[in-house]
């Protein structure tokens, strides 16, 4: 009995020093998975990133004044008679909620068909129209509805730009004939008039407003 006894109490001793073992082993192992500082460091960064970089395409036909509405939103003022784009142009907004990053891609025939392809990592998308080229309308209607119809949940924001001409349509007519009314139901979709000479995006739209809008939708 007293044997059996001993060894009892040995196979019970070994027991509690396997699970102790156990315990703290995987406690070392658990801690080292999710608590060292660099992998700590590294989740802040991805969640960093993901907070504080918010991607925003600026797409519309040749012309329409993409490059001067970024020059403007900038800071750096539109200079007029600015040069087509004939690949992209790229400008960064800090704003102390997080970094807008815009991407405009030229409007010209040949760089059209790209558009879709930069659609999938973007979080909002600009149009600019020249409220003024009215024959134009309709073809910029469907390279519109061509990118909505690639995407159908990404929050759009359509400029009608070029307000200060004399021939410029109103914002009630850009709709109309942007076939906006349709949309509306199906996404989030703001239709502004703009204009983008010197300080014209901070005179109509205004600068702060439009800038506001777009945090509120990434
Ligand atoms: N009157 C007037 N002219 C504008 C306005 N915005 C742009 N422009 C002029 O329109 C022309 C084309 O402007 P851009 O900004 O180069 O147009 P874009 O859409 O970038 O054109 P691409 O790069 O070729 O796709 C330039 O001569 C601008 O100065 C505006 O609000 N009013
Ligand atoms: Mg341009």
């Amino acid at each position: 009995m007293v044997v059996l006894r001993h060894i009892s109490v040995a196979f019970s001793a070994a027991m509690a020093a396997v699970g102790t073992a156990l315990f703290i082993a995987l406690n070392l192992f658990y801690k080292r998975r999710v608590w060292t500082p660099e992998s700590d460091y590294y989740t802040f960064r991805e969640e960093e990133e993901e907070r504080s970089e918010k991607q925003v395409l600026v797409l519309g036909l040749d012309g329409a004044g993409k490059s001067s509405v970024l020059q403007g939103l900038s800071g750096a003022g539109s200079r007029r008679g600015c040069r087509p784009t004939r690949g992209f142009y790229f400008i960064s907004l800090h704003t102390p909620a997080c970094q807008l990053d815009f991407l405009e891609i030229g409007g010209g025939e040949d760089l059209r068909m790209y558009w879709v392809d930069y659609l999938r990592r973007t979080h909002i998308l600009v149009y600019v129209v020249d409220s003024s080229d009215r024959g134009r309308l309709p073809q910029a209607k469907d390279e519109l509805h061509r990118l909505l119809k690639a995407d159908t949940d990404l929050p759009v924001v359509v400029l009608g730009n070029k307000q200060d001409k004399p021939d410029a349509v109103s914002v009630p007519e850009l709709h109309e004939a942007l076939s906006l009314s349709s949309v509306a139901d199906q996404r989030k979709l703001f239709l502004l008039a703009s204009q983008s000479g010197s300080d014209g995006l901070s005179r109509t739209c205004g600068l702060q407003k439009f800038q506001d809008l777009l945090l509120t939708l990434v």
